[in-house]
């Protein structure tokens, strides 16, 4: 029987120090592994109702957190354990809709604290650098005129002189001369002094990566909770008492109940808000989620801390989309959400094997159901197989929890959906094989697309990665790639070390080589593989609408309020952005509210890279139209016969025909 013992509130002060008794999960007897799925394992099944949590469960709600009482007490100091992928755009953005709450995000990495404190951020993600830009360096004032741009120019803020008003004098809005935006004091930093930060901070929010497990117990499908426990190591001694403690990381169900957060006479409430951003669109992700997920205890110190944190989001996400639930229900939600999306993956890829064999075309058959209602059309895009740092590990952690549940027929079931993509992964790499007279000898095989997916230089769990492994096999003479988003210097360590123990990068003496020019990857190839879905490497052309409409579609203003949110002046920055390219070059900042970016030191390595030609941080470039591939430029030098591998179904077959290409594509029939 799992006795959890209730926990006591403090005598100390602080922030969030609650005075009423609490059950909410604190620290768990004796001492645990910190996989509750293992500890489940041990104790049988799970028994609610042996809990004091029983009534919680009982109680278990899904509902908008406007309903919670709003009788909360002011957060004025966020700090994020882990500035990744998730913590570093979360936490940017929680800053930037919140100017008067000081936000921090720490990481004992410190060359990543280092280039998120330069003009190099560590990761790509569109948008990322103007928000890093206003929250981490503070603004001038500025000032625009509250009227929709006139059709006959494309200049934002030229026309804004000259435009005529469509509000007239009803909104709020609407007044006399330029509306003024208030300079800005910087609110977001980046430390790596990781105790200092959480012992000053209100909310906690932990970020930190939680894959796999690749040895011991689990190996292969538990989740790894090394640098989870490792940081509420450090809150538990350092937090102040009463501070919230938010699991933004991905976790297992049930990890809030036996977080280690204890300290004695101390209480810290534990709050589940998964992430449910995604690599290349993080940032609109976050500043419009669907839903903003926020798991407590049912106690009313649970409700108030969940309200808290719903207070921060409140900034800009509106109260119908904050949802709140059980801590259990939201642990489980994120694994659910991850292993749901990547079953239609699947799903699809299955059914692509069917079409190759039948002459049913994959795209028309996603097409003719997603116009079902019930079904749905996004996530039916059949490919290679899923990649990313989520999908797998998000699957397996809830194939782990089933099994130790006992739940066998359960486990199995979700396995499948791993086991389907690497299938269909497989059979991309065996049909190129095939097609090629089955020898890749003396053979120059070139990759387009390294990261997982477009518009990221996230490579994790690369589909490419393993696809490269098979071709190598074959002992090609050259293995090529190159991708848009990705700097070939990374690109290249990264290789190195995944491959360790095997000569395979050219300046090694293997046959990889990763390239800065598509031209020059795909040069004298016997075949061209798409691997990542950039619309750069589309055959057809792209249909953008005429500037001038844009610029009128688009115009976000005039703005009700006198003062516009921070989500409306950064629509108007893009919007100034797209219709006057000129401003892009003119350092992105049409509204000239920009402070001078931080310099770098002499010996900077990041400046290095930049003077070599290579982006290390995606900003301005993101306003610009991407430019497509030349496809009759690289069909000339290609090597006869020619042959284009389309592993994510951006190719007209019929169009490469004409310049004498071979096109085989994931879903639809060809030579194979
Ligand atoms: N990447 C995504 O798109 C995404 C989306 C939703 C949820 N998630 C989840 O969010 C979590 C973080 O993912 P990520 O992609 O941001 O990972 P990441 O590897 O990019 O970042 C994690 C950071 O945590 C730091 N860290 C690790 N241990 C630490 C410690 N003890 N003290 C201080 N810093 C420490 C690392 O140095 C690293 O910078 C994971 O649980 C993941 O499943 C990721
Ligand atoms: O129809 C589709 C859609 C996606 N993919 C592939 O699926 C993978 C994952 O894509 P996506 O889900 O868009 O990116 P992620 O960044 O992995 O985001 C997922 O994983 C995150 C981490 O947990 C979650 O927060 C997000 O909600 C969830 O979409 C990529 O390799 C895509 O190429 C397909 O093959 N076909």
């Amino acid at each position: 029987m799992n006795q959890l013992p209730i926990s006591v509130i403090g005598s100390e002060e602080g922030a969030f120090q609650d005075n009423a008794l609490s059950t909410a999960p604190t620290t768990p007897e004796g001492s645990l592994t910190f996989s509750p799925v293992l500890r489940a394992a041990a104790d049988g099944p799970l028994d609610i109702e042996s809990t004091s949590l029983a009534a919680q469960a009982q109680s278990s709600r899904l509902m908008p957190s406007a309903l919670f009482n709003p009788s909360v007490r002011h957060v004025q100091n966020i700090c994020c354990v882990g500035a990744g992928y998730v913590g570093g755009p979360t936490a940017a953005v929680i800053a930037y809709q919140n100017p008067h709450i000081r936000v921090t995000i720490v990481d004992r990495d410190e060359r990543r604290i280092r280039r998120w404190n330069s003009k190099h951020l560590p990761i790509y993600e569109p948008g990322l650098g103007d928000i890093v830009r206003i929250a981490r360096d503070g603004s001038r004032e500025c000032s625009f005129l509250n009227e929709r741009s006139s059709l006959d120019t494309s200049d934002g803020l030229s026309d804004a002189t000259t435009s005529s008003s469509e509000c007239g004098s009803q909104c709020e809005g609407h007044h006399e001369g330029p509306t003024i935006i208030p300079a800005r004091q910087p609110n977001l930093f980046f430390s790596a002094d990781v105790a200092r930060c959480i012992r000053e901070a209100d909310i906690v929010l932990v970020a930190v990566n939680t894959p796999t497990k690749s040895k011991g117990m689990g190996a292969g499908s538990a989740t790894d909770m090394t640098a989870f426990e490792a940081v509420t190591g450090v809150v538990a001694q350092h937090a102040r008492p009463g501070a919230i403690i938010v699991e933004k990381s991905t976790v297992p169900c049930r990890t809030a109940q036996l977080m280690a957060i204890h300290r004695p006479g101390v209480h810290f409430e534990i709050l589940s808000n998964p992430e449910f951003l995604a690599a290349g669109t993080a940032m609109k992700d976050l500043m419009q989620p669907d839903r903003v997920l926020i798991g407590s205890s049912t106690t009313p110190s649970g409700r108030r801390a969940a309200e808290a944190l719903a207070s921060v989001y409140a900034a800009w996400v509106p109260r119908n989309r904050i949802i709140t639930t059980n801590v259990w229900s939201s642990e489980l939600s994120k694994l659910v959400a991850n292993s749901m999306l990547a079953q239609r993956i699947s799903s699809i890829n299955s059914i692509s094997a069917i079409c190759e064999k039948t002459g049913a075309d994959v795209d028309e058959v996603a097409a003719s159901i997603g116009c079902d209602p019930r079904i749905g059309e996004k996530f039916l895009k059949a490919g290679i197989g899923f990649g990313g740092s989520c999908f797998k590990k998000d699957i397996l952690s809830l194939v782990y929890l089933a099994e130790s549940l006992g739940l066998e027929e359960v486990g199995e079931y979700w396995r499948q959906v791993v086991k389907m993509n690497e299938y269909q992964r497989d059979r991309f790499s065996r049909r190129v094989i095939k097609c090629l007279n089955n020898t890749l000898v003396g053979k120059k095989i070139t990759l387009l697309g390294y990261a997982f997916k477009a518009n990221t230089s996230d490579t994790r769990e690369s589909p490419a990665l393993e696809i490269i492994k098979t071709l190598l096999e074959e002992g090609p003479r050259e293995i090529a790639i190159f991708d848009p988003c990705c700097n070939p210097v990374v690109v290249q360590d990264e290789i190195k070390s995944l491959l360790k123990g095997q000569v395979a990068l050219k300046s090694d003496g293997g046959p990889i080589a990763v390239y800065g020019s598509a031209y020059e990857a795909c040069a004298s190839a016997n075949a061209v593989l798409i691997t990542t879905e950039f619309d750069e490497f589309r055959n057809t052309p792209a249909t953008l609408p005429t500037l001038s409409k844009t610029a009128k579609h688009l115009d976000p203003r005039p703005f009700d309020r006198l003062e516009p949110s921070e989500t409306e002046i950064l629509s108007l920055h893009k919007f100034l952005l797209r219709s006057s390219p000129a401003t892009v070059h003119a350092g992105g900042d049409p509204l000239q509210r920009y402070m001078t970016e931080p310099a770098c030191a002499e010996d900077c390595p990041d400046c290095g890279l930049v003077k070599g030609g290579y982006s290390t941080a995606g900003n301005s470039d993101d306003y610009k139209p991407k430019e497509r591939l030349d496809w009759n430029k690289i069909s000339y030098h290609l090597a006869k016969p020619k042959w284009v591998f389309d592993g994510k179904g951006l190719i007209d077959p019929m169009v490469m025909s004409k310049l004498g290409v071979r096109v085989e594509s994931v879903g639809r029939q060809g030579r194979s």
